[in-house]
C-alpha cells in the first residue's frame, strides 16, 4: 500500500495549515525520505511511558532527554510568535526528534532539489530530522498537536534560519549525500 503521508507542496500561499497538494497529487514514499535522512516510526501513542518500542529507539539512539510540548494558545506561552519562528525555515545543529502523542500537523523538509516534501504527522508519529536539513512546521486544520522532544544529551533549541550554507551541520548534511555515492560507487 502506499504511503500517503508525504507528499510534493504546491506553490501557492493559501493558508499554510491547508494540506497544499499538487494538482495532480505527488506522494512521496517513505524511502525517498530516508534517502534525505528522514526517519520514521509508527508507534502506540496511548501508552507512550510504558512502551517498549519507544525505550528501544530512546536507548539506541542515546535520547535521555525528554518533554512535552502543547501547540495551542491556552498551554503554549507567546503561541503566535513560536508558530511564526517554526514555520520559518531553518536548521538545527542536532537531530530534531518529534513524536506525535494527540492532534497533528506538518513537518516541511526540503528534498536534494530544494523541493518543499510535507510530512502529516499524527498521533503515533515518531519522526527524526537529521542536522543540517531545512526545514518548517505548522499546525493542520485541527489546530492543535502534542508533541513528545526527545534529545541527546542537554538540549539545544536553537534554529538558524536560512541561509546557512556555511553552517557546520549543513555542510555535513549535503556531504553525507556525496559520500553515500562515493560508497555506493565503490561497491560497483
Ligand atoms: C514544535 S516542533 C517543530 C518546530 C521546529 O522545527 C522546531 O522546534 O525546531
Ligand atoms: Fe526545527
Amino acid at each position: 500500500m502506499k504511503w500517503k503521508q508525504a507528499w510534493f507542496m504546491d506553490e501557492s500561499d493559501e493558508d499554510p495549515r491547508l494540506p497544499h497538494h499538487r494538482n495532480p497529487k505527488e506522494l512521496v514514499p517513505l524511502d525517498h525520505l530516508a534517502e534525505l535522512g528522514v526517519l520514521y516510526w509508527r508507534l502506540n501513542p496511548k501508552d507512550y511511558e510504558n512502551d517498549q518500542q519507544l525505550r528501544n529507539i530512546r536507548e539506541t539512539r542515546g535520547y535521555n532527554y525528554m518533554d512535552l510540548l502543547n501547540i495551542c494558545p491556552e498551554k503554549l506561552e507567546n503561541y503566535e510568535e513560536k508558530l511564526k519562528n517554526f514555520y520559518t525555515e531553518h536548521i538545527h545543529a542536532d537531530e530534531e526528534i518529534r513524536y506525535c502523542l494527540e492532534g497533528s500537523g506538518y513537518f516541511d523538509v526540503r528534498d536534494k532539489n530544494d523541493r518543499w516534501i510535507r510530512i502529516w504527522i499524527k498521533a503515533g508519529d515518531l519522526i527524526i530530522l537529521p542536522a543540517g536539513i531545512y526545514h518548517r512546521f505548522t499546525l493542520d486544520t485541527s489546530n492543535y498537536v502534542k508533541l513528545m522532544r526527545l534529545f541527546m544529551g542537554e538540549p539545544v533549541w536553537i534554529s538558524y534560519n536560512r541561509p546557512q550554507e556555511d553552517h557546520p551541520a549543513r555542510k555535513e548534511y549535503i556531504e553525507s549525500f556525496t559520500k553515500k555515492v562515493g560508497v555506493a560507487l565503490e561497491a560497483h
